[in-house]
């Protein structure tokens, strides 16, 4: 099965949670957290790390990072089945800015409900419902 990894990253503004979202380049244009492929021999949090890194320029001393705050997405990408696994992770400093790649346009911080509806997928509305209520 195809595998990805990455991080549902929040910052706290004035009181507010802001979930990041950022939105691909290419295909659907669809809007997602950092994450991405995992390559072979490399463990799902090492990706998770890679792709952060990569898609929003955060490392890992820039995240507070939930680990025991995981879940994994099923879905199909043109008829093949995909997990997606994503940690919750929080930005420390919040006006830290994001450096974008090539593999996306354009980035949002949005509050919860705003980035249930960009991603527009249930599961992942669930996962962030989820993961809201583990934040500190
Ligand atoms: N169509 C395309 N054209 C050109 N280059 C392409 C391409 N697709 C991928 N690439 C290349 O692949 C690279 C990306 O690789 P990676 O960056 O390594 O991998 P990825 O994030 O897992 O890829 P992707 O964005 O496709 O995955 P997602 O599951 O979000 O999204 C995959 C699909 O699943 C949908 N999806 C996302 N979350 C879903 C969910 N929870 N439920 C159902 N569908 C969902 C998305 O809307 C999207 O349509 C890019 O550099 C690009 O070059």
């Amino acid at each position: 099965m195809k595998k990805a990894a990455g991080f549902v990253i929040f910052r706290k503004v004035c009181e507010k949670v802001e979930y990041l979202l950022l939105k691909a380049s290419y295909g659907s244009f669809h809007w997602t957290p950092p994450k991405g492929h995992v390559d072979p021999g490399e463990d799902d949090f090492t990706t998770a790390l890679r792709e952060t890194r990569e898609e929003a320029g955060y490392k890992e001393d820039d995240l507070r990072i939930y680990k025991d705050v995981k879940k994994s997405l099923y879905y199909q990408v043109k008829g093949k089945p995909k997990e997606t696994i994503y940690w919750l992770a929080e930005l420390k400093n919040p006006q830290q800015e994001v450096t974008l790649s090539d593999e996306h346009t354009e980035l949002k911080w949005l509050e919860k409900d705003g980035a249930k509806e960009l991603v527009g997928h249930d599961d992942f509305s669930k996962l962030l419902d989820e993961f809201h209520e583990k934040i500190l």
